[in-house]
């Protein structure tokens, strides 16, 4: 409102101004425009400046929000400090960029502070030039000019606050048009594929890239169909697009050319599982309505029931920010459960298994994706997997390579082909004799090491005996370097005879810790994994404890009053001697103020006088001038006020900033664990941005209208101290509606 309403002002007061004072009033425009120019040139600054600042403190909040997102490794490294310094070295430039803004929002409110008195003493001048004889300042010409000058001097002061802010809102905007331009996905990019028709998904001589200019794009020329109600495994060596060829299908992937063409609806399991902060049971449910009898049998089927058992509110527990009471294994299942729950017509699961125990991996996969006997049996499953029992129950395979589809079909024909395939197969066996790589699961036993090794062996004998060969050497090398106490198969370390491929592949499992020795849960319950165990025993006794099932607190807010010390801790950050300084200049300054509306009392007292004695107006010159240094000197400590208190508040904002730092880095591991990440990075991004930027203007405001106010009132005092009655009761009253109103705008920030 202020930006229209303040022109319409100026115009308003510069016209009875030319009334009176004829065509002077124009060299006081003349500084007018003067004064917008020069601020339009330090809002350009300004701008400038904010956009850097912004740019520092994206920089800053990603940095933390990579560091809170690694807090685990940065504290098993003790890795705190070199963190700190980082964020403090963008802080630096902040904090530079902050005190810049504070030097030029000081001349801003300098320039349309001593605007109107600028204007008054150019005008009067020239008034008083262009006709010496005629021109004579009178009272009545004074008294009548200063009025409506001083009627100019709030709407150009509001300028000063309003362009500012025209300028940070342009800021803002630029920003977020940032965002709305940001290249989207097409509705129409989502090809649909008849209900009718088999296939459920069909991409033909598709290429696909991440960005939208891709010029090396991630997945080329790739053809694949996957009919209605089939299990089509993907598998490939890591990096070689599976993960990708699921986000495609998805419509993630910007499509270069070919066709993509999807029907129905479709759930997604990423690799990464994905938990909110809610209850286990609405992170399953995830706004579908509860429908028990499936509800229950998506849990059993994920394998769900031991955890729930375990957890202290059951499945009214609720799980934290990043699934944070949760070992990996569960939050993957309860992701699955999720898709399973959401009932849609494909299912796209990427390395659902990977995180899970070998048999809690063949649990999930009998009951919920197997064609045979599992939840999803007659829907369209696209299953990511790096486990080898389960692609011989597949429909189809598709082997990726280098984003390419470079082989696919059922798994015998694959094997028997002795191509891309079987190179994996190999590997995979190889890889999981060495102990380590990724969950590779052989399932529960060796039978299907002994039944991939069958399958090598019918179509190439030499190969099985080299594989055999290279298997058991790795085992032996895994037993030398792990300590592992030898098994009969191999007495002295030496290559373990292929005799007996299931006692040797057993021992290979065993060493990668997935068989359970001596495993004392019940013969039907699903065996869990000893980080599972752990996150269970760490989460409290099995007995339901609803009091243990909230993990995060809720947010407290302080409603009313803040505290006094909250005041002080503040303004001992800005420095008492800077605070002190403040609160001196700006009561110089508002006796400056008072000073010159007493004076300009006096001077009106006197105007009769004047007139009679002073025919030339040379008194009224003097009094004129010293009104108007009166004038200016309160708007220069004004300025001054303003620059030492900003100064004050960009040292409390490094102080305050590097305190909550310090702090945050070195909270014990607990406190990550019960305090969302956004939380924590709303402290970082919100709470200190409101002390770098909006915080001084407050104070500033507050102090210079706290100050006005009591010489406003001091006046009517010294000269009728009655009032004091009227003003007192006025002042209480005030107080407790300001409380109230405080109380209530905190409670609905
Ligand atoms: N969200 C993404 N944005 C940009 N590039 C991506 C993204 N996801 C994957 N990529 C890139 O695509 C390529 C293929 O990665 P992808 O994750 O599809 O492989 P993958 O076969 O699933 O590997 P893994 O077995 O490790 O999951 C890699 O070069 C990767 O850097």
């Amino acid at each position: 409102m202020l930006l229209w309403s303040s022109p319409q002002q100026i115009i308003i007061a510069v016209f009875f101004l030319y009334r009176e004072l004829g065509a002077a009033v124009f060299a006081g425009l003349a500084v007018l425009v003067i004064m917008l120019i020069v601020n339009y040139f330090i809002s350009t600054f300004v701008k400038n400046i904010q956009d850097e600042q912004m740019k520092l403190k994206d920089q800053r909040i990603k940095i933390m929000q990579e560091i809170l997102n690694g807090i685990k490794v940065v504290k098993l490294y003790a890795w705190e400090k070199k963190m700190m310094n980082m964020v403090d070295d963008i802080r630096k430039k902040e904090l530079i960029t902050l005190r810049k803004l504070a030097y030029l929002n000081a001349a801003t409110t300098l320039s349309w502070a001593i605007a109107p008195f600028l204007v008054a003493v150019l005008t009067f001048g020239i008034y008083v030039l262009i006709d010496p004889e005629n021109n004579v300042l009178t009272p009545q010409v004074t008294f009548v000019s200063l009025a409506l000058f001083n009627i100019l001097r709030f709407p150009l002061a509001a300028l000063g606050i309003v362009i500012p802010q025209v300028v940070n809102t342009k800021v803002s905007v630029n920003r977020l048009n940032e965002f709305f331009a940001e290249e989207e996905i097409k509705p129409e990019e989502l090809g649909r594929l008849e209900s009718s028709k088999a296939d459920a998904v069909r991409l033909k001589e598709a290429t696909f890239a991440w960005g939208a200019k891709e010029l090396n794009p991630t997945l080329n020329d790739v053809d694949f169909t996957a009919k209605r109600g089939q299990l089509v495994a993907i598998v490939g060596r890591v990096g070689s697009g599976k993960s990708s060829l699921l986000q495609a299908i998805l419509g993630e992937m910007n499509r270069i050319s070919g066709e993509r063409l999807v029907s129905g609806s479709a759930a997604y399991v990423p690799q990464q599982a994905w938990i909110r902060n809610q209850t286990l049971r609405q992170n399953i449910l995830f706004n579908k309505p509860m429908e028990r009898d499936f509800y229950e049998l998506v849990i059993d089927a994920c394998a769900l029931p031991p955890d729930i058992a375990h957890l202290p509110g059951g499945d009214q527990t609720e799980i934290g920010e990043k699934g944070i009471n949760l070992s990996g294994g569960q939050k993957q299942r309860i992701s699955l459960a999720r898709a399973v729950y959401a009932n849609t017509d494909i299912i796209l699961l990427d390395d659902p298994l990977s995180a899970v125990d070998a048999h809690v991996g063949k649990h999930i996969f009998e009951n919920v994706i197997s064609s045979k006997t599992g939840m999803l049996k007659d829907k369209t499953r696209i299953f990511v997997t790096h486990g080898l029992a389960f692609l011989k129950h597949c429909d189809q395979i598709i082997v990726m390579k280098d984003g390419k589809i470079c082989e696919s079909g059922g798994y015998n024909e694959l094997l028997s082909q002795q191509g891309a395939f079987s190179d994996l197969i190999e590997e995979f066996l190889i890889e999981e004799a060495k102990g380590r790589g990724r969950s590779v699961s052989f399932g529960e036993d060796a039978k299907d090491v002994t039944e991939i090794l069958d399958h090598i062996d019918k179509v190439n004998p030499n190969k099985r005996k080299a594989l055999e060969s290279q298997i058991s050497q790795e085992i032996t090398n895994q037993r030398r370097s792990s300590n592992v106490s030898p098994t009969p198969a191999s007495p002295k370390g030496e290559s373990i005879p292929m005799t007996d491929v299931k006692k040797a592949a057993t021992a290979a499992v065993a060493i990668n810790g997935a068989v359970a020795e001596g495993n004392s849960e019940p013969q039907n319950a699903v065996p869990l994994k000893n980080e599972e165990k752990q996150a269970l025993l760490e989460s409290g006794p099995a007995k339901p404890a609803p009091n243990k099932s909230k993990i995060i607190e809720k947010e407290a807010v302080q409603t009313g009053k803040v505290d006094w010390a909250v005041y002080l801790a503040y303004f001992k950050a800005i420095g008492m001697p800077i605070t002190l300084a403040f609160v001196l200049i700006y009561i110089a300054s508002s006796i400056a103020g008072v000073f010159g509306n007493l004076y300009l009392a006096w001077w009106s007292d006197d105007a009769k006088r004047i007139v009679d004695e002073d025919p030339s107006g040379h008194e009224t010159y003097v009094k004129l001038g010293t009104y108007s240094a009166l004038g200016m000197a309160q708007a220069t400590t004004i300025c001054l006020a303003s620059i030492v208190m900003t100064l004050g508040m960009v040292r409390a904002s490094k102080y305050l900033h590097t305190g909550i730092l310090k702090n945050v880095l070195h909270s014990p591991m607990q406190f990550f664990d019960v305090t969302p990440l956004g939380r924590i990075i709303n402290r970082f991004s919100k709470d200190v941005s409101d002390i770098d930027s909006r915080l001084p203007s407050f104070i500033i405001n507050f102090f210079g209208s706290f100050l006005q106010s009591l010489m406003i009132m001091f006046i009517p005092i010294y000269v009728t101290p009655p009032i004091l009655f009227f003003i007192v009761p006025t002042l209480v009253l005030y107080y407790y509606l300001c409380v109230w109103i405080f109380g209530h705008f905190l409670r609905t920030w």
